[in-house]
């Protein structure tokens, strides 16, 4: 498909990805579409279900509002082997994937897709022909991070120990070299944000032209 590069956002549970991943939805308008992915994991206070969202006019508020496509494993195993998934892992318990519906909606209205997946998620993408920029977004510290998930208050003690073990795995092999094209420490926000801006200048730069274009034309 032709278009701008996608963007997977990769990098341990808690490390910012879903907030910088805001900041662009809300820096960039008619730029980024968010490629909704399913879980099996309950939804936490506040966030929006997808099928909620598909009769929404709009469709790229339908992108950007949703958080998952909830669903069940019975469900989603169902999907998996009827290769509706580019991708699709287990993580702290829970099944998550990326339909390949999810993906080709958010390129065929000529965003730039962004794919928040964990690590077992970029390895499963590198053997697809999806072709993205790779960014691993990466917290300060172990205790950093413990402290930020705690303080976001959305898991059990067992699910917060299994994402801080996940965690660990996830920081050495995001070290690995060729495995990411941008690692970034979210220390300061506004600093981690600079440096993801600055790795996707490029496609931002080719959809807001192509933009200008249409209306010019
Ligand atoms: N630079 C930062 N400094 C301080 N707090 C931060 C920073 N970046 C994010 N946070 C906070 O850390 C918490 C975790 O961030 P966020 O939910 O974006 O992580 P995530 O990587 O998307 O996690 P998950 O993979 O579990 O969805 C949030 O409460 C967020 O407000
Ligand atoms: N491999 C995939 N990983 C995914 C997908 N969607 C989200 N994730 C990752 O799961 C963890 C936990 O997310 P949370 O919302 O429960 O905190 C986090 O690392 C996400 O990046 C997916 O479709 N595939």
């Amino acid at each position: 498909m032709e278009g701008p590069r996608p963007v997977v956002l990769s990098g341990p549970s808690g490390a910012g990805k879903s907030t910088l991943m805001k900041m662009l939805l809300r820096d960039y308008d008619g730029v980024f579409g968010f490629s909704v992915s399913h879980t099996t994991r309950s939804p936490r206070p506040g966030e929006v279900d997808g099928k909620g969202t598909m009769d929404i006019s709009d469709t790229l508020q339908a992108f950007n509002q949703a958080d998952y496509h909830f669903s069940n494993r019975e469900a989603m195993q169902e999907d998996i082997d009827d290769g509706t998934y580019i991708e699709n892992a287990e993580f702290s318990g829970n099944l998550y994937g990326t339909s390949k519906s999810s993906v080709d909606e958010v390129r065929a209205n000529g965003l730039i897709c962004i794919l928040d997946v964990d690590i077992q998620g970029v390895r499963n993408i590198k053997q697809t022909d999806l072709d993205p920029i790779y960014v691993s977004i990466q917290p300060p510290s172990m205790e950093i991070l413990e402290k930020r998930l705690r303080d976001r208050n959305t898991e059990t003690e067992e699910s917060l120990l299994k994402r801080l073990e996940a965690a660990r795995v996830d920081m050495e092999l995001s070290n690995e070299p060729g495995v990411f094209d941008m690692l970034i420490v979210n220390d300061d926000l506004e600093e981690a944000y600079e440096k993801l801006q600055s790795v996707l200048i490029e496609e931002i730069t080719k959809v807001q032209s192509t933009k200008k274009e249409r209306c010019n034309s």
